[in-house]
């Protein structure tokens, strides 16, 4: 038998995750590479049109989107001092336990929280929003936007059922790049990826 035995993608993924977190976990520069992309957030934000964005609290070692998504939402603020646009909102995910789905509540800092299911906090009675666009975290990601998750196949199913559908962008860092990571049946690509060196998908 070949003793390099192919796993299955399934088996490959579960191999993946654990490698990728614990590597991100370590990242020596991280403080470098969270610059670098919060700076690509907000530039690639400026010709956007959207006034509500869902993000995620950030939880083992994953980029943290909500600084830049906050100075997003103060530059609306400035822009409707001079009469132009409408209030920027931000959401965060909120698991519906029974049809394993997300929904955005809203979230501003020093809103209350609470944990949720796998002890991420959530907002506390905060307003259920619809994000015309929501950033991702990726643990891994691949060629043609496809992503790795935790395994729990949320986003997936939340992007199955949501219309319309908002526009998806993956957030990593360089190090998640799988060049082998093969789509399954239920996984969509992301419609956009974002990675500490610039937007790297869809490519041009
Ligand atoms: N920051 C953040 N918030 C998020 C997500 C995310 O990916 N990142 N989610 C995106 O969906 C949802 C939560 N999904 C999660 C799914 C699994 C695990 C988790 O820790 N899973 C176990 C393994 C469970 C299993 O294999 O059965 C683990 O990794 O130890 C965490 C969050 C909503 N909030
Ligand atoms: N649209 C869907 N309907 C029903 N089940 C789904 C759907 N999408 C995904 N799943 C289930 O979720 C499981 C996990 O999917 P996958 O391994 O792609 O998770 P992931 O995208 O890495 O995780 P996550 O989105 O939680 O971060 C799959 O085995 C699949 O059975």
């Amino acid at each position: 038998m070949d003793n390099k035995s192919p796993l299955d993608q399934p088996a490959r993924k579960t191999q993946w995750r654990q490698h990728l977190i614990e590597q991100r976990l370590r990242l020596g520069d991280r403080l470098a590479r969270n610059e670098a992309l919060q700076r690509v957030m907000r530039v690639w934000l400026v010709d956007r049109p959207d006034t509500a964005i869902g993000a995620y609290w950030p939880i083992k070692g994953e980029f943290d989107p909500l600084p830049a998504l906050f100075r997003w939402q103060e530059a609306g603020r400035e822009a409707d001092a001079l009469g132009a646009s409408r209030e920027r909102k931000i959401g965060l995910p909120v698991i519906d336990k029974a049809s394993k789905t997300l929904s955005f509540h809203r979230w501003y800092p020093g809103c209350p929280m609470e944990e949720d299911a796998y002890d991420i906090p959530k907002p506390k009675g905060t307003e259920r929003i619809a994000p015309t666009l929501l950033f991702v975290p990726c643990v891994g990601y691949g060629p043609g936007g496809y992503r790795l998750g935790y395994g729990g196949g949320f986003y997936d199913r939340t992007l199955a059922q949501l219309q319309p559908r908002p526009y998806t962008v993956g957030l990593a860092y360089t190090l998640g790049f799988l060049p082998e990571l093969e789509p399954e049946p239920h996984d969509w690509p992301l419609d956009a990826i974002l990675n500490d060196n610039g937007a790297v998908w869809p490519l041009d």
